[in-house]
């Protein structure tokens, strides 16, 4: 059965990874249970946000009475996992936190090996790197020091990680490809299966360097090349620039910018988003998490609502302070604290696709034909699979070994077992299970 997407947060310490954890995980939000049966001590629930299947008023009966009106179907949207709001849906995802990596981890420092271990079961990883430069590589407090190293030195540990375990059995590796006559796809698969990694992996690793010689013939510099391309497969990273509500931050940026792919770079203020949710908690401030927009009680009486309706609490001036300071450093110049987006973009280069089985195509509800109505619960389920998943995959994924008899999306169209899942395209699944 296909494991679920697992995303590990790392970094040097005092990055602000717990801070960053701590964003995503906490359920302010309202957000419901989560399927995770073993949750390890260093494994979190976070919220992966998306469009919801309910908001889309192309489904059958789903066009709202007025434009200023929800779509009837998110109404009666009630998700099992996670929640949804205002066709915003909140789906739980695993994560994984990777205490204080650091330079010569590969080599057991400050528990390097026993980190790196952690990340065996990775699927995409989140590089939290503290942008204003006031920590140096081991987390020290400084001032000026440069971030952009930070990106190249913890790859960097990874790669000679995978490098040093690879060599340390590479003798009898070629020796036993050369005899048994194996592809260079089934040998790297053999010593990189420890790492999760599938054959799919390994094809895409070797497509990348499209390697003229042997395995058997390769040198050292080839297998380190071997090494970075598996390692930029395996773990496709995100890099969470994170304190950019820091002055000293911007320059930073600006040079790593220049640097690296624009798709892999999220600025984000982690603290920003704790604060603002812990105030949302003690009742000071009306905020949805990841939104550009705070509103104080002074904000809401400016905007003309009557004293008796508003339930949010007087602030002192010292805590207005802060959340002026907070809105014109972060919110305003960079449209949000950046938290969600550092979950969206790993969902992205992992190429995550949400689908939403219904046990019912007709309703999108999970009861048997015509119960509950047309006020039945919709849309109860959501699982993420990869990008490249099948229907099949995912029925596994749901149902588990029981046979499928066939399955259909919206129309009670009928759809292959083979083919590709996509959003909006055949997203939406009843199986029915039986021979078919
Ligand atoms: N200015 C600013 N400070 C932050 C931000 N996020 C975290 N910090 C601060 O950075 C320090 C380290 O944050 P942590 O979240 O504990 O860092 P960590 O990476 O988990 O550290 P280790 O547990 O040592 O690995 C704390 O003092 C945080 O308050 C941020 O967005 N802006």
């Amino acid at each position: 059965m296909p494991r679920d997407p697992l995303i590990a947060l790392v970094g040097k310490p005092s990055s602000g990874k717990s801070t960053t954890l701590n964003s995503l995980t906490d359920t302010t939000a309202k957000v419901g249970n989560f399927p995770f049966t073993t949750i390890d001590p260093n494994r979190a629930v976070g919220y992966l946000h998306i469009p919801c299947a309910c908001s889309r008023t192309i489904l059958p009966g789903n066009t709202p009475p007025s434009p200023s009106d929800p779509p009837p179907l998110q109404t009666r949207c009630k998700p099992n996992y996670g929640a949804c709001q205002k066709g915003t849906r909140s789906v739980p995802i695993e994560l994984l936190d990777v205490a204080g990596l650091v330079p010569g981890a590969h080599q057991g420092k400050g528990l390097g090996n026993k980190f790196l271990d952690d990340l065996r079961h990775a699927d995409a990883l989140i590089h939290v790197v503290d942008v204003s430069g006031t920590t140096d590589q081991e987390g020290k407090a400084t001032r000026g020091y440069d971030p952009s190293v930070d990106i190249a030195w913890l790859r960097d540990e990874i790669v000679r990680w995978v490098f040093g375990n690879l060599m340390q059995k590479w003798g009898g590796v070629k020796r036993r490809h050369t005899a048994i006559k194996a592809t260079a796809v089934e040998t790297l698969q053999g010593q990189f299966s420890g790492y999760g990694a599938n054959s799919a992996i390994i094809a895409r690793t070797l497509d990348r360097l499209a390697l003229k010689q042997p395995l058997q013939d390769w040198d050292d510099a080839t297998i380190q090349l071997v090494v970075e391309a598996f390692v930029d497969e395996k773990f496709p990273t995100v890099i969470a620039l994170n304190k950019i509500d820091h002055p000293d931050a911007d320059k930073n940026i600006s040079k790593i910018a220049k640097q690296q792919p624009p798709e892999r770079l999220v600025l984000c203020s982690a603290i920003s988003e704790v604060f603002l949710r812990r105030l949302v908690k003690q009742g000071f401030v009306q905020y949805i998490p990841g939104s550009e927009f705070v509103d104080t009680r002074e904000d809401l009486l400016d905007n003309g609502d009557s004293p008796d309706q508003v339930d949010l609490k007087e602030l002192d001036e010292k805590l207005k302070t802060r959340i002026e300071n907070l809105k014109d450093m972060v919110l305003f110049r960079f449209g949000s604290t950046g938290v969600n987006q550092v979950l969206s973009r790993a969902s992205e280069v992992l190429g995550l696709v949400p689908v939403f089985p219904v046990r019912n195509i007709g309703s999108f509800g999970s009861g048997e034909a015509g119960s509950g109505g047309d006020r039945a619960a919709v849309f109860r389920d959501c699982v993420l699979v990869r990008k490249g998943s099948t229907v099949g995959d995912v029925y596994r994924k749901v149902m588990g070994d029981a046979p499928l008899a066939f399955t259909e999306t919206v129309g009670g169209v009928r759809v292959g077992e083979d083919e590709v899942v996509g959003v909006g395209r055949n997203d939406i699944l009843s199986f029915k299970v039986g021979r078919g």
